[in-house]
């Protein structure tokens, strides 16, 4: 159908974003340029395949036996400690998950005999993170010990550079209610900037890098290739282990560049600047934000169809909040609950082709699911789709009408329509053979941590964003509405909105605790990875999405291009 004869008067203005442009086309030729290239090529020859898998089970090795040259040989149980955080923060865990779990499990009930825990705050607090990384019961109380008589922590613990860094790891995993935690993040975060001055180069940047983007919040990829980098300058460091970690880290990435060239050419068949030109081309970005929420390489199919379904659903949020007319958007929406190919012929151009792509995607995924004996799970992923773009009507409808909701109203719409109950609930149905339908009826009806997830992403997003989206014309954003119900100044707002902020990650703590047959940790683990690469993206303040920076660039070609020097 034709725009013009559809909306009516020919004179009306569509909105436009005013987006930048992509900052990868040179990246985008190369990958299409080699695509065949990279497909045909074995990832490694024989030889270093070998070299890697024997490295690999000298690594597991180190694990199983209580002989390590890794860290302090005077203290085993330390060194086994420090051993598997060096592992985990080398991004190789995934390789050796039943040695990890076997042997945290018996260093609890040795805590546990203990009563009370470690004389060491290094150890102790290194301890409660592992455990309660993996979803294990770790009591808090056990760093009462670390205080004096008036309820202070220890003077001793402020020369401590180790002890305090581990302790505000640690304290990032805290719950409500835990309040020696919630001290302790003050402490350690003022005690470990007091200390920069004072520190060698290898510690000063272990302390930045930690009080910028602690453990918690860091995606794998991200922290694996800082650590790498850190870990090299440590006069302890395991050669053996470096070594695995960078031949791991540089197979993964030509695998992710295989999976990149697929999803490169697809981009390009589907044409968004002929197309689409009005829609944010953010490809790489969105591939960049999928990696976070799975990087592993079982998941490599996953990878590529939620690569596509966000570049489907940035292309919708475009036709919604900007170039769409309400009255194409109100079929639009219809066309999309009725999710039927003889539903685009109401459409105009520019949607029918955006429709058919959506379907399209859509039926790629059903078709590996039911080879997988999931078909039953696309639904799951349809009707998450629909319900975001129901939000996103409403939202639209706001802007037509210049209303601006009051902050309750507008967060029960803009929790939908941030994508954090979409994306997560596609990421698993994408997930196929791994996940069972009782997980995804659990997530389909919005428990806490999907909750707190979209909280983390709507109100991250509103406050890089509130100037701008003025500028683009929609003034229903969660600072707007917060200030006009509240009457509250701006900064006033802000304060408000980044307390609920740090609430929402205790909720994410809590709820990623004590994990079940149907919310197993590999399920609570994609969700926190959607969050952390949210905090990531948008903790500076500025939409690092909408508006690429150098430094984001920057940040995507250490993970995705660049090779770890070996
Ligand atoms: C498609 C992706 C990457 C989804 C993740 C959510 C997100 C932060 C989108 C940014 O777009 P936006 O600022 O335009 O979002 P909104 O329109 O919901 O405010």
């Amino acid at each position: 159908m034709d725009d013009v004869l559809l909306a009516g008067d020919s004179k009306r203005q569509r909105r436009s974003g005013n987006f930048p442009p992509s900052m990868w086309e040179e990246h985008l030729q190369a990958l299409l340029a080699n695509s065949d290239d990279l497909m045909n090529k074995e990832n490694s020859s024989e030889q270093e395949e070998e070299h890697y898998e024997r490295l690999k089970e000298e690594v597991r090795k180190m694990l199983i036996t209580n002989e390590t040259d890794h860290g302090d040989k005077s203290n085993p149980y330390r060194q086994k400690l420090d051993l598997i955080d060096t592992i985990q923060r080398l991004g190789v865990a995934y390789h050796f998950e039943s040695e990890i779990e076997a042997i945290l499990l018996s260093l609890r009930m040795e805590l546990e005999e203990k009563d009370g825990g470690h004389e060491e705050l290094h150890k102790a607090a290194l301890l409660f993170r592992l455990l309660r990384q993996l979803g294990h019961c770790v009591s808090c109380d056990m760093f009462n010990k670390f205080k004096d008589q008036d309820g202070d922590f220890k003077k001793s613990l402020q020369k401590d550079v180790q002890g305090l860094l581990s302790f505000y790891e640690a304290a990032n995993y805290r719950f409500h209610d835990e309040d020696i935690l919630e001290e302790a993040m003050n402490f350690t975060a003022s005690q470990l900037l007091s200390m920069l001055p004072n520190l060698d180069n290898f510690w000063s940047t272990k302390v930045k890098q930690a009080l910028k983007l602690p453990i918690q919040k860091t995606p794998s990829r991200v922290g694996a290739r800082r650590f790498i980098s850190l870990y090299q300058q440590d006069i302890l460091h395991n050669t053996i282990l470096l070594k695995f970690a960078k031949l791991n880290f540089n197979m993964l990435q030509r695998l992710y560049q295989n999976e990149l060239s697929i999803i490169a050419k697809w981009w390009k068949n589907l044409d968004r600047p002929k197309k689409f030109p009005f829609a944010r081309d953010r490809m790489i970005e969105n591939y960049f934000w999928i990696l976070a929420v799975y990087f592993e390489p079982k998941y490599s199919l996953a990878r590529i169809s939620l690569s596509q379904v966000i570049n489907v659903v940035s292309i919708v949020d475009d036709i919604y909040d900007t170039y769409g007319f309400l009255d194409e958007l109100v079929l639009f929406t219809d066309s999309i609950e009725r999710w039927h190919i003889s539903a685009s012929d109401q459409l105009p151009s520019y949607m029918n082709n955006c429709y058919l792509e959506m379907l399209n995607v859509y039926s790629k995924i059903e078709e590996r699911l039911s080879n997988q004996g999931k078909s039953n799970q696309i639904s799951y992923g349809i009707s998450s789709m629909k319900e975001l773009v129901r939000a996103y009507f409403e939202e639209a409808k706001w802007m037509y009408s210049k209303d601006v909701p009051n902050f309750e109203e507008y967060m029960k719409v803009a929790l939908m329509s941030s994508t954090y109950k979409m994306l997560p609930i596609n990421s698993l149905v994408c997930m196929g053979e791994f996940v069972t339908e009782a997980t995804l009826d659990w997530m389909d009806k919005t428990p806490l941590l999907i909750r707190a997830a979209s909280i983390i992403c709507r109100l991250m997003d509103d406050i890089a964003d509130s100037e701008w989206a003025k500028e683009r014309g929609q003034d229903a954003s969660a600072v707007e509405c917060y200030m006009k119900q509240y009457g509250t100044s701006k900064q006033e707002t802000l304060i408000e909105l980044r307390k609920q902020l740090a609430n929402a990650w205790k909720d994410i703590n809590k709820e990623c605790f004590n994990p079940t047959s149907v919310t197993p940790m590999f399920v609570l683990e994609r969700i926190l990875n959607f969050v952390r690469i949210m905090h990531l993206l948008y903790e500076s303040g500025n939409d690092a999405y909408t508006n690429p920076t150098k430094e984001g660039k920057d940040l995507i070609i250490s993970i995705l291009f660049d090779r770890v020097p070996l």
